[in-house]
């Protein structure tokens, strides 16, 4: 930065400056007169000083990098360092001139003359740290919106809905934990969707995706609101049952069966589509087994249920 003049000899009026406004104009620019007024180069960096002070932009404009991409552009009258000035700590690293600029610095010594001096000043700085921190507070607030977005996302499905792969991984060996832990039953049902290449062969890949949205709705809507469903991958769904034996799941398989049988697939024309059929597997978590061990079990229940013919539930030995 190039040092261009005194505030006292620039053309700048105090009046512009947001931490002067309605503060007793006169004395505050008598305690500024002596103040430098800086040239920086458009994209220069204003490098950190060894101790803190204000930075006040008279003519172009300074972005302030926050850290985490976000950048907000600090624009003439405005100012930066308020807070460095304030807690003590010199930074202004994060400060970058997006055009050529003319700034005015006080170092913290004099800010804090101004803020004693001026109960306007401090007014006006307590006003701007508040602005900031509920504008802080709300960036924070929108990006754990986002966060909780990106992460349902991540974990649920996105042509069905049901929970991926990801969320079953996850959750599926603190089922089993918790089962353990309170000696409560847990069972699981995996399905298939019978005979799912010739219906995309005769219907199309989009009926399929239609059919796949249809099965998962099935499932959603005949499920308590403790159980799960989620998508295993390709047509294969898994219907999660905590606190439930083996024969009540073989009773809600046996329910889904019909379920699925009885659903109606449309195509584009609104005109139904031949039903689809689902294979079950049902097994109970068994003393001391894991989650791949259950899942093995229901995945050779269903394995039996598609060789005895399909559109059927059949229960883990
Ligand atoms: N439309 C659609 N099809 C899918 C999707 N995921 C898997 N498939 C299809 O599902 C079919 C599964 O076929 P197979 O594993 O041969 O089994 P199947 O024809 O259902 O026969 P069985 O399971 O033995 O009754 C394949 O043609 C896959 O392309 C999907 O997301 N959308």
């Amino acid at each position: 930065m190039k040092l261009l003049s005194t505030f006292a000899a620039s053309p700048y009026d105090i009046a512009a400056l947001q931490l002067f406004r309605d503060a007793d104009a006169a004395s505050a620019a008598t305690l500024l007169a002596h103040c430098p007024v800086m040239l920086a180069a458009a994209g220069e960096v204003i490098s950190s000083p060894a101790s803190p002070q204000l930075v006040i932009v008279l003519r172009g404009a300074l972005a302030d990098a926050t850290g985490d991409g976000a950048t907000t552009r600090i624009l003439p009258g405005e100012s930066a360092g308020e807070q460095s000035v304030l807690d003590g700590e010199a930074d202004l690293s994060g400060l970058k001139a997006l055009e050529e600029s003319e700034l005015l610095l006080v170092d913290a010594d004099l800010a804090w003359r101004l803020i004693e001096e001026s109960d306007g000043v401090a007014r006006n700085l307590l006003r701007l740290l508040s602005f900031r921190i509920r504008a802080a507070s709300m960036q924070l607030r929108r990006r754990q919106k986002l966060g909780e977005f990106y992460r349902q996302l991540s974990l649920n499905d996105g042509l069905t809905g049901l929970y991926n792969r990801a969320w079953l991984n996850d959750v599926l060996p603190r089922l089993v934990s918790t089962a353990h832990a309170t000696r409560a039953p847990l069972s699981l049902i995996m399905l298939d969707l019978d005979h799912f290449k010739g219906f995309n062969d005769r219907h199309g890949h989009l009926q399929g995706d239609g059919a796949l949205r249809l099965a998962a709705r099935v499932l959603a809507g005949a499920l308590r609101p403790a159980d799960f469903a989620v998508r295993y991958g390709g047509e294969e769904m898994m219907v999660i049952l905590p606190d439930t034996a083996g024969p009540v799941a073989a009773g809600v398989a046996e329910r889904l069966c019909e379920c699925m049988r009885e659903a109606v697939v449309f195509d584009d024309m609104r005109l139904p589509l031949p039903h689809i059929t689902a294979s079950f597997g049902v097994a109970c978590l068994l003393d001391g087994g894991d989650d791949h061990a259950l899942i093995a079990a229901a995945d050779s229940a269903l394995y039996r249920a598609k060789a005895a013919g399909r559109d059927r539930v059949a229960v883990a030995a």
